[in-house]
């Protein structure tokens, strides 16, 4: 089975957080669901050169990679991922969604209203309990 490395961006401004919506895929477990923006890291990369490099690519949005904040281990049914999530800021709040279909900054205590994907539930409620 295919294993992934991905990293995820959780986008703090003004004490809300940047939630994305997939499109339709491949995998309907997946499809539409809301996740953290970010993606699989490339083999010649640090996970924080690919997390700026996803967002620049999906959101045309120049990131600060703050800390770490939590590593997810989670199997699909046709692969596993593991998420390495950091708290992250931007000087900017604009961006263009390429690839995402709809975002909603969120506080933190409304996250558990999005449908997300599976691999991010520990990560929301750590931010649930944390932030
Ligand atoms: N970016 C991101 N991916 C997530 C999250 N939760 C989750 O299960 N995933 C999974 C979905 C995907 O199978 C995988 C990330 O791959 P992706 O398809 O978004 O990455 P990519 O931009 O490198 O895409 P591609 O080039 O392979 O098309 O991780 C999340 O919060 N953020």
């Amino acid at each position: 089975m295919k294993h992934y490395e991905v990293v995820a961006a959780i986008i703090i401004d003004d004490n809300k957080i940047l939630c994305v919506q997939r499109d339709h895929g491949k995998y309907d477990y997946i499809s539409l669901r809301y996740e953290f923006p970010g993606g699989k890291i490339e083999s010649d990369e640090t996970k924080e050169q690919a997390l700026k490099r996803e967002l620049l690519e999906e959101l045309d949005l120049n990131i600060k990679v703050e800390r770490k904040f939590l590593t997810v281990n989670h199997q699909y049914p046709d692969f596993s991922v593991t998420m390495h999530s950091f708290i992250c800021s931007t000087l900017s709040s604009k961006f263009n969604l390429k690839e995402h279909i709809a975002f909603e900054w969120v506080n933190p205590e409304k996250l558990s209203n999005l449908d997300w994907t599976e691999a991010d539930l520990p990560i929301v409620s750590k931010l649930m309990r944390e932030c």
